[in-house]
């Protein structure tokens, strides 16, 4: 079932500016999709839209069904946001506040839920802690227990771990990883590609307003990436043998290297056939080693290519 359901969706702020231009998207229940794009792609006026924080210009987003500007208090109802930035009430208590943000949704009291997500966060300790005394990454789970503090079904979750040291981080991505498991669904904005490689389902690349592609991480990184071999030689060569001539191949390092690209996705990379045709023209292997194309290197890739093709 799709969660969130997204056509055509413009949005044009004031000054006449096109944040987002045209975006289709459908998102659906319990996967966790990573949005990437450079600064100012749009990725938070997207988010917005969807939450209902802006309105978009023209287009329709649907979420759980209910049109997020006709049907606003239905459709909010069942998301929870994580905002970019840290707004927190400096003075109340970890519990209170997020008690708080559950009454804002005019749902009955329910301490035995929010203590639940508390314990989730590792905050429950913290309850009766002032918000300004706890440590950025602390304020960053108060953040995401307020989200929660209704009991969304889709989280929105803007850049969660910018700024927060390599251990903070783990710990959010294992808590995404549990939210999942209870049947939310994740979408996150991250300038940290290695997040998206390690959590996401599946990837989305947005840049100047457009979604470039949406594609299942496993076979973007399958479709995309590309591996290559570099093979050492004993004695270096200036040209290729014409033996050799039907492999992708090229010199480097003044004819001391010689590297193989193949397809990670190919039946039969053609490495055996190549090592046996070196062998037949007297060419010595000395080392051999391999490096793979990250998601980092297909999304640069990626967006330096709708530079290009914008210029
Ligand atoms: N209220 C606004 N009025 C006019 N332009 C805006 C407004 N909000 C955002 N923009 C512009 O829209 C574009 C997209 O901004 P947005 O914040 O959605 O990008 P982003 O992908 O979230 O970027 P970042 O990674 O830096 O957070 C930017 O060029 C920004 O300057």
């Amino acid at each position: 079932m799709s969660m969130v359901s997204i056509r055509e969706a413009r949005k044009i702020y004031d000054g006449g500016f096109e944040a987002l231009k045209g975006v289709d998207l459908t998102i659906e229940q319990g996967e966790i999709l990573a949005l990437l794009g450079p600064n100012g792609a749009g990725k938070t006026t997207l988010i917005s839209a969807i939450c209902g924080i802006t309105q978009p210009t023209s287009g329709t987003i649907e979420v759980g069904g209910h049109d997020v500007v006709r049907d606003y208090r239905a459709a909010r109802r069942l998301i929870g946001l994580v905002p970019q930035e840290i707004n927190l009430e400096p003075f109340e208590k970890v519990f209170n506040t997020v008690r708080f943000s559950r009454g804002l949704f005019g749902l009955p009291r329910n301490d035995a839920l929010i203590e639940q997500v508390l314990r989730k966060l590792s905050l429950w300790d913290k309850r009766d802690t002032p918000v300004r005394a706890l440590s950025g990454g602390m304020k960053r789970r108060v953040l995401i227990a307020k989200a929660l503090s209704h009991e969304p079904r889709v989280l929105f979750l803007d850049e969660p771990t910018a700024g927060v040291d390599v251990e903070l981080r783990r710990d959010m991505w294992e808590i995404v990883e549990e939210l999942r498991r209870d049947g939310v669904t994740i979408i996150l904005t991250t300038h940290y590609i290695e997040e998206a490689e390690a959590i996401a389902d599946r990837i989305g690349v947005i840049n100047k307003g457009q979604i470039l592609l949406v594609e299942d991480k496993a076979s973007l990184m399958a479709r995309m990436g590309r591996k290559e071999l570099r093979i050492e030689l004993d004695d270096p060569i200036e040209t290729l043998p014409e033996a050799l001539s039907s492999f992708a191949l090229t010199i480097e390092d003044e004819g001391r290297h010689l590297v193989y690209v193949y397809d990670t996705g190919a039946q039969r990379t053609g490495i055996a056939r190549l090592m046996t045709a070196l062998g037949e023209q007297g060419i010595v292997v000395r080392d051999v080693s391999t490096a793979q194309s990250s998601l980092e290197e297909i999304f640069v890739g990626l967006v330096a290519d709708q530079q290009e093709g914008a210029a």
